[in-house]
């Protein structure tokens, strides 16, 4: 029998879904996260994650009066380390989660170039601008909770202009047997514990973790993107792999 879209599959966390359901129960989780996803996001990393993001602003390197576009933005971190970087750049922050975008607006209302930020609320696989309309778009801890990454990769494609940049950052695969072990342990026993203790959600926690796990290793996501039609494509993991930074260019 043909598959029709309302057949077609995706996993949430570990559970097989209808891709239907996907983007719904994904804004669940994060409507429900985002007063305490910043917090969360310290304690459950050690701080590690700002070393991270650090990391992928370095090699994005953000150029004075730049048109970024930062997708999964949320509470605006990359947004905010690429002002602090290029304060003349113009930054969208996309996201499909009101409430994420609503913490990352009142988190801007201290900083200087507040002006300089729009907020955008819209589902990564079908972007609200033009072709051609950014000179770099990131992505961070962002794409493994789109139902189809492969859609978002393209419109990424479109909106970037020739000569402009993708970088994303997600959580990716040790490939060190004994360290994924323990890994494994900290991710599955700890994260949905702290979680409940902090922000009285064990469920979104343990999809957090599970999703990880789920998403496509290095070189898989490599392929992807080259698939999407990127050029110059590499990655560099950072903190043995456990997170791990991808960059391609639409030439
Ligand atoms: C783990 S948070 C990352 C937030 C921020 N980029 C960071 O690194 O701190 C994931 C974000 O992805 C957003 N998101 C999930 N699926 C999306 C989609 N299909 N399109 C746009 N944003 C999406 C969620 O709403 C959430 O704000």
């Amino acid at each position: 029998m043909p598959e029709t879209p309302d057949d077609k599959t995706t996993h949430f966390g570990f559970e097989t879904i209808r891709e239907a359901e996907k983007a719904g129960r994904v804004q669940g989780i994060f409507t429900s996260v985002a007063s305490r996803y910043d917090l969360m996001n310290d304690l459950m990393s050690g701080g590690l994650h700002r070393v991270w993001k650090d990391a992928m602003i370095d090699w994005l390197a953000p150029r004075p009066g730049m048109r970024a576009l930062d997708v999964a933005g949320g509470t605006g971190d990359i947004a905010f380390r690429i002002l602090r970087r290029a304060p003349s750049a113009q930054v969208t922050v996309l996201d499909l989660t009101e409430s994420m975008l609503v913490e990352g607006r009142r988190r801007a209302e201290a900083l200087a170039f507040r002006d300089r930020l729009s907020w955008v609320t819209a589902d990564a696989m079908a972007l609200p601008f033009p072709d051609a309309s950014f000179d770099s778009y990131t992505i961070s801890f962002g794409i493994r909770n789109v139902t189809r990454p492969e859609v978002a990769l393209s419109e990424a494609f479109r909106v970037l202009k020739r000569g402009g940049r993708l970088v994303v950052l997600e959580f990716s695969k040790v490939p060190v047997p004994l360290l994924e072990k323990a890994y494994d342990a900290y991710s599955f026993n700890v994260i949905p514990r702290m979680g409940q203790a902090v922000a009285g959600d064990r469920a979104s926690y343990q999809y957090l973790v599970e999703s990880i796990r789920r998403f496509p290793d290095q070189e898989t996501f490599l392929r992807m993107i080259r698939d999407a039609g990127f050029s110059n494509a590499g990655y560099r993991n950072l903190s043995l792999g456990v997170a791990c930074l991808h960059s391609a260019w639409k030439i």
